[in-house]
């Protein structure tokens, strides 16, 4: 879950991609990245850190052209290294430059391919890197002027070749902007238009706020394996690229992923979390009809929307007990486990009136891990509260992620071959209170009655791309389990090739 954007202005795009990265940061916080193309040559600035550190008065100068796509990470493939942040830029045919959100599956076979058929050099181990020049290489098959036709019929045999969860922008140089989506939609991304007097300008976002922000009006989703062409001169052709496209958005974008003021696939995530309130309120209702909750307190940011929901739906106080430091980021997207755990102290601090004495019902979004709830719930009974419930308005997160969220490893999982009871006891809860999943997807078909079916993967284990099995998932947990990624890290001082000499600081 990077966040991706793309923009054709009238005037430079530089400003309008740092305001839209910063508006995704929530996505990806590890990297970021800028690529703008001017005057037939592309301008790079991509480093780690967040977007406001990354970009400099003196890189945002040099970043000229009406026309740029940018990134923030948060890695599912490679390291961290600088080197795999994005975007990223193969130089034929024509000049490309790509920006990702997603994970491919199968990118070790396509890797194969690449070198051994398509006599292609992948430099990373970055699936992105992958993409791109597939992307590259059928394209290269069109031959030297490209129609709309040509660019669609490349991304179909991308489609057709891909494996997993993708949604990306890129720049063909000299020819326009192209942006994809997986033929089962599992990634999101959307675009619209702006016009100030000058023509239209057109901007493609990985979510809706990105466009409100820069005051571009939003037109619509991408498609399941749709393919969008923005030509120089700002004119959007779409086309359907996909053998097979079904609609099945992964729903933990809802869940957690997504800001609540975005709009995904019709459906405003602000309404869709309101209604897993709502579900979990009624499922405390059947199952614990005598509740003795005195107070339901969220845990800040992303559960307020669902538990203020749940408390009204029960009729049960709602109060901010925990008091957010605002200069502190995500912790779930956090690198390590170490820095995840002293982050959530740092984070959050409790405000002791809301718990002395009192039953305390804790809501989080979900629970993961386990490294929130385990020191939240020490943090309630510290401050005094007599019982702590808890729950989380998803269900249980069982199985890895291999779509685009960095949950590479079952073992990591606090709910991994446990009952909701278990969990409850393993954080010490007095009461556990799970989402059931019938019920999280219902949540969203009130909200959208369209959305039929969903990537659930990490809540029943079933791969929607068909392609994963007990092998894959063995060798993804070896390789990317915290352990692993900890003894990587030094990756940090590899050196980027990307770098011109006046983008390193
Ligand atoms: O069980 P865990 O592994 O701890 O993961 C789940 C927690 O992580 C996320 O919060 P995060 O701090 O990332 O972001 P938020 O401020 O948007 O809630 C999520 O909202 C849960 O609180
Ligand atoms: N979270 C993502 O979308 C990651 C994109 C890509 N797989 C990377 O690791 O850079
Ligand atoms: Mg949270």
């Amino acid at each position: 879950m990077c966040g991706i954007v793309g923009l054709m202005a009238k005037q430079a795009v530089n400003q309008g991609i740092y305001d839209a990265l910063t508006v995704l940061q929530h996505r990806g916080q590890d990297a970021a990245g800028m690529m703008t193309w001017n005057e037939g040559r592309f301008l790079l600035r991509k480093s780690n850190g967040l977007v406001r550190d990354v970009f400099h008065t003196r890189h945002m100068a040099r970043l000229k052209g009406n026309l740029g796509i940018g990134h923030v990470r948060y890695p599912t493939a490679g390291s961290s290294s600088e080197a795999e942040s994005q975007p990223f830029y193969v130089n034929s045919p024509f000049g490309i430059t790509l920006a990702h959100n997603g994970n491919l599956t199968n990118s070790d076979q396509l890797k194969q391919e690449l070198f051994s058929s398509d006599l292609r050099h992948i430099n990373t181990s970055s699936d992105s890197e992958v993409l791109l020049n597939v992307f590259a290489h059928e394209l290269g098959k069109q031959g030297l002027h490209l129609a709309p036709g040509d660019i669609f019929d490349a991304v179909r045999r991308v489609h057709r070749r891909c494996r997993g969860g993708y949604a990306a922008v890129s720049i063909i140089n000299g020819v326009g902007m192209v942006a994809f989506r997986d033929p089962n939609g599992i990634r999101p991304v959307v675009f619209g238009t702006r016009d100030e007097g000058e023509g239209q300008e057109v901007m493609i976002a990985s979510e809706s706020v990105a466009l409100d922000v820069g005051g571009f009006e939003l037109h619509r989703d991408l498609a399941p394996g749709e393919a969008m062409f923005v030509d120089m001169d700002g004119n959007i052709h779409t086309q359907s690229c996909a053998d097979h496209p079904r609609l099945a958005p992964c729903i933990f974008e809802h869940v957690y992923l997504a800001r609540p003021d975005t709009l995904l696939d019709g459906a405003y995530v602000y309404g869709t979390r309101m209604q897993m309130g709502r579900k979990l309120g009624d499922r405390i209702k059947s199952e614990w009809p005598d509740h003795d909750i005195d107070v339901v307190i969220p845990i800040p940011d992303t559960s307020r929307t669902s538990a203020l929901e749940l408390a009204q739906h029960l009729g049960v106080t709602f109060r901010e007990g925990f008091m957010k430091n605002r200069y502190i980021g995500r912790t779930f997207i956090m690198p390590g486990q170490t820095q995840r755990k002293k982050s959530v102290r740092q984070k959050l601090n409790a405000i002791d009136i809301e718990f002395k004495g009192k039953n305390v019902l804790l809501v989080d979004d979900s629970i993961v891990r386990g490294t929130t709830c385990r020191q939240i719930i020490q943090m309630a009974r510290e401050a005094g509260a007599r019982k702590v419930y808890f729950a989380s308005a998803a269900p249980p997160v069982r199985y890895p992620n291999v779509y685009g969220i960095d949950m590479p490893a079952a073992s990591e999982l606090i709910a991994h071959g446990r009952s909701e009871v278990e969990v409850g006891e393993l954080i010490g809860a007095d009461r556990m209170v799970y989402q059931d999943l019938d019920d999280l997807k219902a949540a969203c078909r009130e909200v959208n009655p369209a959305l039929d079916e969903f990537d659930c993967s990490v809540f029943d284990g079933h791969y929607i791309t068909g392609d994963i099995d007990e092998a894959y998932l063995a060798e993804l947990e070896a390789m990317r389990n915290d352990e692993a990624k900890l003894s990587s890290a030094g990756d940090h001082a590899l050196v980027g090739m990307h770098n011109q000499e006046d983008d390193i600081d």
